[in-house]
Order: structure tokens, then C-alpha cells, then sequence
């Protein structure tokens, strides 16, 4: 019984907006949901299945051994560094994925010369601000990064710049190679007791924090986004950001950059900060305005700054900002040591090697995460989703276009435990791939709809019952149109199909205001008839006579001796000739053959 029926909600995307591209894909386009071998965190699938052909891997930076050789067991693979962005542009029509590290710029131009073969971009580390991203999701390119593997090497490095900043040891170093020996000069500063805050209260924020305070330092953090209770958990206090500049005596920053994060240090933020504060930078240069930065020191408001990344890498030779004598900086050192980079390597080729084998992707970045539970327990759905997406779109015959398509859950569970993310990219995939050239992945379904005019909203049906199961059926609904099968026009006068999950096995459960029961396996007949003795009988005489073999057939009626509707699964698709006689059959109105 149905108890509520939830408001419809518009597709909220995920993914940025603009452009276009299909696929010109090696690979073929079916999903894959097969489970993530190693990692369990949040996982994201993608796209390919079955490569008929090795991949190649294009390594553009540098890459730890052990990384290297989990890609050459998979593919081809071809180290070329330093390529200038034509090289690599040249190169990339010929890749099925690139890992770089942030040297590199994946920029709309690499997309666009892949020709759609870029199926994967690896980004062997965290930030993928050297990435466009928005172009990547057009393309359907899944981008993964490596999100852990250096995340103490960065924290470390924060804490030895916060550490040789506070005692001048790179400048006091570069004098005493130089001859001199400058004692008085270098008298530093105590962390001890100094109130320390972190700027992005992450992966990396944390690890700073929980050493700051093995320090001595009294740290606070700020991050509109973290979790009080994580902070709290080591003695972190939460704070704003205005509280977080104005009474620090050192400032780390770890967020990442993003249009948000963009020079949130500049002169008016400077202006807020005590006289003498000291910052540390290993996220991302471009969190400076680097020029008001100079100025801050000039004017003694920044005592000192420790940067180990810069707005542009490498900065120029006659950077006021690097030349200043309270500046230490190192070339964006913080992911690099031993341990860290063959962390990264490994975690980046597994990434890649998992995404092109059509697996689920822990780290993907331009992709919606989803838990693996949720993936495991709607595995069975993933397939009538796209399913009744293909018939539906199959039976328009015209009107005013496809734009609106309302898709209903029906579940005992309560409105937020169902992610509809994953079917809802499916039955985007089933509804626009069968009429169109273009290639839908978990990665770019949202854009391509909003990019092709098409409107999903989505609705909730709350049944009684056990809640055990994630969903009892799935309706697609498609307004505004005519069919090619009037009797797929429901009382309300859309094209509605709607199915269930038997057994593991899709089945199609409603054409329209008919009930039927047909698996979607094969491909699938469907024919409205007078409902008469020996209908199925006479249909199946003529698929026989043609070899076509019928998996299943139901038939749906409104009332004996009205109309009903026959729903025919085959195996092979019938010739043309062999549907006319079905069509010739008297009492048959209609009939439709759609492939799944
Ligand atoms: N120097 C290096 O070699 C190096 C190495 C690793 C990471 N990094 C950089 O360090 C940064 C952090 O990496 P991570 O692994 O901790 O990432 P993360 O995603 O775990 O943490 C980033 C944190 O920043 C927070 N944040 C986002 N916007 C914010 C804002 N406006 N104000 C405050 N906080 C905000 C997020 O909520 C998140 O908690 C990234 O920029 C990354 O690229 C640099
Ligand atoms: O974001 C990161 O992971 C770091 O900045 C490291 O970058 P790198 O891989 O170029 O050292």
C-alpha cells in the first residue's frame, strides 16, 4: 500500500556545466559492477568493461617503481616526460589513461585531442587543481587522484618549514656557507606554548595539528567543513576564519584551492592578522595573494613565511616573494620522499588499472561517491534502471521532444536511505545512448542530460512493508511525448514503464496501465491485442517459424475479452518480415519490437 508519495526534486548535478563530447571509445559501453579488490572506503564505478585491446598508459611525471610495474603487468606503458602541451596533446590520442603529478596541466586541449579514447586521468597526489575537471566530466573522463599515500610526508614538511622558519635555518645556513657566522642575527622564535592555526582541518590538517600539539603549540583549526567531534577528538578547537587569522601566531594552510579558497590570504586578511604572525604554506600557492604577501612583510604585519608551493611553478627568478629574506621556500617538496612517492605510485596505478578495467573506483574525484553497500545492495537495480530507461525511450514516436522524465522509487525504506545517484545515471544512460552517439557514465550522465535539455526529476514512493529490500519497483515516465505503441500512454497520458527486480533478474512489470511480467533479458515484443484464445499461441507460431527463440511472454489485460497486452522476451532479433506477419496476425492492434 502506498503511504506517501515524497515531492519530486529536480536533478541536482554534481558536475560543473558547459560543453559537450561523446565517444569515439575503444571500449565497450556496457557498466561494470564488479567489487573493488583492495580499498572499501567510498567507491565510485566507471564506465568500460571489456578491452579489446591492451590499454596504454601515458606517464607524464615521474612515477615510483613499484607503481610502474602494477601498470606494465595491465598495459602498455610509455614514460615520457617534460612534453610541452603540444606533445602531450599529440601523444594522448593514443592513451586510454595519464597519470601526472602536479606539474602537469590536463587542460581542456587534452580532452578535447583524445578524441574520447581518454578514458582515465590519474593524478598521482591530492591536488587536482592542475586537472579541468569540468572538461574531464564532459568527456566522460573519470579523473582519480591519490589522496593518502603522502599525507604525513606534507604534514611532516609543514612541521620542518613551521620548525626551520621559526629558527632561520635556511637563511643562518646560507650564511654560514657563505663565511659568516651571524649568531645575534638568528635569534628565532619558541613554538612552544604559540598558538598555531590550521587552515583546512583535513587529511593533512590533522596530522600538522596532532604534531603541532606534540609541540607544545595550542592549536586551533579552521574549516567550515570538518566535523567538530574529529577536532575535539585531538584536542582541536573549531573556530572561524576570522577568529582563526586575527589570534594566531602562526598560520598553516592546508585546503585545497578552489575558486572559494583563492587568495583568502590578501591585504585585507593581512590587515586582521597580529603584528608578527608567521604562515606556512604547503597546499596550493594560489590560497596567497602572493603580492600582498611581500606587502605584509614589508610592512612587519607577516614576520615571516615558510612556502613550499607558489601560484606559478616554478615561480620566476626575480620573485620579490622568494627573494625576500623572510621567506624560505622549497620547489613544492611537501609529497616528496621515498616513502610517500612509492605510496602514491602504487595507490595511483591501482586506481588507474581499476577504473580501466571498468571496477569501482575509491578515489574518484569527478564522480558521485558511493558506499560500497549501497553498491552492493542496488547492484540488481543498476541494470532495470538503464533497462527501463532504453524501453522508454524506445517507444516515443515524437511530440515535443524528450525533456521531462519523472522516475519513481518505490521502497519500504525510509526517504533518505535510498542514493538514487547511481540508478539515476543508469536510466540517464538507457534513455539517451539508444538516440544518440554519445557516451553516459556515472561521470558525465548528469551533464549530458542537463546538456541535452533533459529534465529527471525524482520522485519517492513510501510503501509498507520490509524495508529489507533497497527497492520494490522503478518507474520511468517520459511527458509530453507519442509512442509508437499507444498502449505505453498510461491513463495519464505518458509513456510509463515500470519494473522490478525478480530473483536477481530485471523483469519489465507494467507497459503503460497494463500489467506484465517479462525479464529484460534479450530483446522484447510487445503487441496489443484483443484478448482472444490462442494469441500466444499464434504469435509464438510465427517467431517459431522464423527460429526465434521466446525466453518468456506474459500477457497484461484490462478485462477478459478487451484489450490486453502481450509482452514477448527473444533472444535474437526478428527480421523485418517476421514482424509484419506478427503484425498481419487479425486481433493484433499493435506491436512494437525494442531492443534492450
Ligand atoms: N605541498 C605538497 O606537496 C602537498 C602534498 C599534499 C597535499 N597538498 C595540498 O594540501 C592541501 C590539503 O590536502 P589534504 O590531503 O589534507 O586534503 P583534504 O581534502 O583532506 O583536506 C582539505 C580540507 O580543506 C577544507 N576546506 C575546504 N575549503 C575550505 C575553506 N574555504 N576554508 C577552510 N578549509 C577548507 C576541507 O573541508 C578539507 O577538510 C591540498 O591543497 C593539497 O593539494 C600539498
Ligand atoms: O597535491 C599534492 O599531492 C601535492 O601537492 C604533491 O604534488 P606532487 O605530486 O607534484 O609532488
Amino acid at each position: 500500500m502506498v503511504n506517501a508519495i515524497h515531492t519530486a526534486h529536480s536533478l541536482s548535478t554534481p558536475f560543473s556545466s558547459s560543453l559537450s563530447l561523446s565517444s569515439n571509445l575503444p571500449f565497450s559501453s556496457a557498466f561494470s559492477l564488479r567489487p573493488f579488490p583492495r580499498r572499501h572506503r567510498s567507491l565510485v564505478f566507471i564506465v568500460s568493461a571489456s578491452l579489446d585491446a591492451k590499454p596504454t598508459v601515458l606517464v607524464a611525471e615521474k612515477l615510483g617503481e613499484e607503481g610502474l610495474k602494477l601498470l606494465k603487468d595491465f598495459a602498455n606503458v610509455d614514460c615520457s616526460y617534460n612534453l610541452t602541451p603540444e606533445e602531450l596533446c599529440n601523444k594522448i590520442s593514443v592513451c586510454d589513461a595519464l597519470i601526472v603529478r602536479s606539474g602537469t596541466k590536463v587542460s581542456r586541449d587534452v580532452f578535447e585531442s583524445s578524441s574520447g579514447r581518454l578514458k582515465v586521468v590519474g593524478r598521482a597526489g591530492v591536488g587536482i587543481d592542475n586537472v579541468d575537471l569540468a572538461a574531464a566530466t564532459e568527456f566522460g573522463c573519470l579523473v582519480v587522484n591519490a589522496p593518502t599515500a603522502n599525507t604525513v610526508a606534507a604534514a611532516e614538511h609543514g612541521i620542518a618549514l613551521l620548525a626551520a622558519m621559526a629558527r632561520n635555518v635556511a637563511q643562518a645556513d646560507a650564511t654560514v656557507k657563505a663565511g659568516k657566522w651571524q649568531r645575534n642575527k638568528y635569534v628565532g622564535v619558541s613554538l612552544v606554548g604559540k598558538r598555531l592555526a590550521v587552515m583546512g582541518f583535513g587529511k593533512v590538517g590533522t596530522e600538522v595539528a596532532r604534531r603541532a600539539k606534540g609541540l607544545g603549540m595550542h592549536v586551533i583549526a579552521h574549516d567550515p567543513y570538518a566535523p567538530a567531534d574529529r577536532a575535539r577528538a585531538i584536542g582541536v578547537e573549531l573556530v572561524g576564519f576570522e577568529e582563526a587569522i586575527s589570534t594566531a601566531d602562526f598560520i598553516s594552510l592546508h585546503m585545497p584551492l578552489t575558486p572559494a579558497t583563492s587568495k583568502i590570504l590578501n591585504d585585507e586578511t593581512f590587515a586582521k592578522m597580529k603584528k608578527g604572525v608567521r604562515i606556512v604554506n604547503v597546499a596550493r600557492g594560489g590560497v596567497i595573494d602572493e603580492d600582498a604577501l611581500v606587502r605584509a612583510l614589508d610592512a612587519g604585519i607577516v614576520a615571516q613565511a615558510a612556502l613550499d608551493v607558489f601560484t606559478e611553478e616554478p615561480p620566476s627568478k626575480d620573485s620579490k616573494l622568494i627573494m625576500h629574506e623572510q621567506v624560505t621556500a622549497t620547489p613544492h617538496l611537501g609529497a616528496s620522499t621515498m616513502e610517500a612517492q612509492e605510496g602514491v605510485a602504487i595507490e595511483i596505478a591501482e586506481a588507474v588499472v581499476g577504473a580501466l578495467r571498468g571496477e569501482l573506483a575509491a578515489t574518484a574525484v569527478n564522480a558521485p561517491m558511493v558506499p560500497a553497500e549501497i553498491l552492493t545492495e542496488l547492484k540488481p537495480f543498476v541494470g532495470l534502471a538503464e533497462k527501463l530507461g532504453r524501453l522508454a525511450v524506445q517507444l516515443v514516436s515524437g511530440g515535443n521532444g524528450v525533456k521531462t522524465v519523472k522516475v519513481t522509487y518505490a521502497s519500504s525504506r525510509a526517504p533518505d536511505d535510498l542514493d538514487t545517484r547511481l540508478l539515476r545515471a543508469m536510466i540517464t544512460k538507457g534513455l539517451i545512448e539508444p538516440i544518440s552517439s554519445v557516451f553516459v557514465n556515472l561521470v558525465n550522465a548528469d551533464f549530458i542530460a542537463k546538456q541535452r535539455g533533459l529534465r529527471i526529476t525524482e520522485e519517492r514512493v513510501i510503501l509498507d512493508g520490509s524495508p529489507e529490500n533497497p527497492l520494490e519497483y522503478i518507474q520511468v515516465q517520459i511527458d509530453n511525448v507519442e509512442s509508437r505503441f499507444a498502449s505505453a500512454i498510461s491513463d495519464s497520458g505518458e509513456i510509463k514503464v515500470e519494473g522490478r527486480v525478480k530473483d536477481g533478474v530485471p523483469h519489465l512489470t507494467k507497459v503503460g496501465s497494463f500489467e506484465v511480467d517479462v525479464s529484460l533479458e534479450g530483446s522484447i515484443i510487445l503487441c496489443r491485442q484483443v484478448d482472444q484464445p490462442g494469441m500466444i499461441g499464434k504469435v509464438g507460431s510465427v517467431l517459431g517459424q522464423e527460429n526465434v527463440n521466446v525466453s518468456f511472454m506474459s500477457v497484461g489485460r484490462i478485462a477478459p475479452r478487451k484489450q490486453a497486452v502481450m509482452a514477448i522476451g527473444v533472444d535474437e532479433q526478428p527480421r523485418k518480415e517476421s514482424l509484419k506477419k506478427i503484425g498481419d496476425i487479425p486481433a493484433i492492434e499493435e506491436f512494437v519490437f525494442l531492443k534492450l
